[in-house]
């Protein structure tokens, strides 16, 4: 068993993060780099395992990528330019980069096969399958379609109009990237706003789409052109700290290069209503995705619901926003977010079942979980499950746990966060 001993009881956290780039919009970047022609090149890409699945993916349809760091060259091919692959496509634990290569896949005249780890083989994936199908490619898959390996042969799409059973960013992007590639329209229409990042991608690389409220639309045969991309900081990694300032006694931290996207931003109408002190500053809301520097200092909360709407803007924030409410005066409930039960991991039944091994008071629910608050943390072994999101919540709790907290599995937060514990400790001085 691979443990990590965690840092406990501490009394103050001070000092400055540089938050890394966004893993969203490090997966586009490479992505339309790719379907693009000419030369893009991304800065501030995140260098965590899943974005480098993706490029390791690209570079097996024949795509010159060149990566040097945070710096990332892409040779664009155009979607005519990507070749069959001779290799079967590792998506490892990444289901973004999965389920929007399926839309790209959708539309080439060739066979492919896209596989992941034990994670990804359990994630449903007939909502990107049914609707790539609806447009005329070839999918299929084990169970129908539903789990990996999944096997592509593409061909001649035609555009459709579909309604998105799900709120899910993932299966709208898939269906976009299909229908750059359709004949004629493809129009998705989601039951409630998600992460907008490949509408604006698709612009900033010269392509046009329509939003009209909950509904999207492409033309098919649009020819995008290389656009550089400078990727800001990641709000998802950013929360890890925000609830790490919010709850160690005396702390005070600023984050610096946040991504301020609106569809992203759903944890600071939350920290902000249950009474955190947060401040953001330095907001530059004209660039292609808006960033901004923020300040979080040590707050007194109380609980509140959460539900509706606010879920798919805060929806992998959710874990530590769990945390955060066992800090809180009063009783937390999050609902609607069935969604989180077909993540990396089931984050309802893991967030409850470590929580409550440190000594929260927290309860499962069918769409979601109840917290009472304020409880104080104890110790013990916690484990992450191999999903990222559940290794960084519990490191932050263990930040306020009185005895001995160890990890096992911390390996998997370089999923979306290789430097997290470095940061930390920067902090901690
Ligand atoms: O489009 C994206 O980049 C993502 C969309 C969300 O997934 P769903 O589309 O499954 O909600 C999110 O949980 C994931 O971390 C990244
Ligand atoms: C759900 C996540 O990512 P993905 O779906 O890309 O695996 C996440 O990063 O929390």
């Amino acid at each position: 068993m691979n443990t990590t001993s965690l840092t406990v009881h501490v009394n103050r956290l001070t000092g400055e993060i540089h938050i890394p780039g966004d893993k969203s919009i490090s997966h586009r970047s490479i992505m339309f780099g790719a379907i693009a022609e000419g030369t893009t090149t991304i800065t501030n890409f995140l260098t965590g395992d899943d974005c480098l699945s993706t490029i390791s993916c690209f570079q097996k349809l024949g795509v010159e990528i060149i990566q040097d760091h945070e710096k990332v060259t892409i040779h664009g091919t155009g979607f005519e330019g990507l070749q069959e692959p001779s290799e079967i496509l590792d998506v490892g634990n990444s289901g973004t980069t999965i389920r929007l290569m399926m839309g790209i896949l959708a539309g080439r005249p060739f066979f492919s096969t896209l596989i992941g780890d034990d994670s990804i083989a359990k994630r449903p994936m007939t909502r990107v399958t049914k609707p790539l199908k609806a447009l005329g490619a070839g999918i299929d898959g084990r169970s129908g379609g539903e789990y990996t390996p999944i096997s592509i042969r593409g061909g001649s799409l035609k555009g459709i109009e579909y309604q998105v059973p799900v709120a899910s960013a993932q299966v709208k992007s898939a269906i976009l990237l299909a229908g750059l590639q359709a004949g004629g329209t493809t129009k998705v229409i989601e039951t409630a706003k998600t992460r907008d990042h490949t509408e604006r991608m698709i612009q900033h690389f010269g392509g046009a789409v329509e939003v009209d409220g909950l509904s999207v639309s492409v033309q098919g045969g649009q020819q995008l052109k290389a656009a550089d991309v400078h990727v800001p900081g990641d709000i998802s990694s950013a929360a890890f700290f925000l609830v790490a300032g919010a709850i160690v006694p005396n702390s005070e931290i600023i984050l610096r290069n946040v991504g301020l996207n609106p569809s992203r931003t759903g944890i600071i109408d939350v920290m902000k209503e249950m009474g955190a002190d947060l401040e953001i500053f330095n907001e530059d809301l004209a660039a292609f995705e808006p960033v901004g520097d923020m300040r979080i200092k040590t707050s007194s909360l109380k609980g509140m619901t959460i539900g509706g709407d606010l879920i798919p803007r805060l929806i992998d924030e959710i874990p530590v926003i769990a945390l955060l409410a066992t800090q809180a005066e009063g009783v937390t409930v999050i609902k609607d977010a069935e969604e989180l039960k077909v993540k990396e991991t089931n984050r309802i039944d893991t967030v409850v079942h470590e929580l409550a091994k440190l000594g929260a008071r927290i309860e499962a629910t069918n769409d979601g979980m109840i917290i009472h608050g304020r409880t104080n943390l104890s110790g013990g072994i916690v484990d992450s499950y191999g999903d990222h999101r559940i290794g960084m919540m519990l490191a932050i709790a263990a930040l306020i746990c009185e005895k001995e907290v160890n990890l096992v599995d911390a390996g998997a937060i370089s999923v979306s966060y290789p430097n997290f514990f470095s940061h930390l400790e920067n902090l901690l001085s």
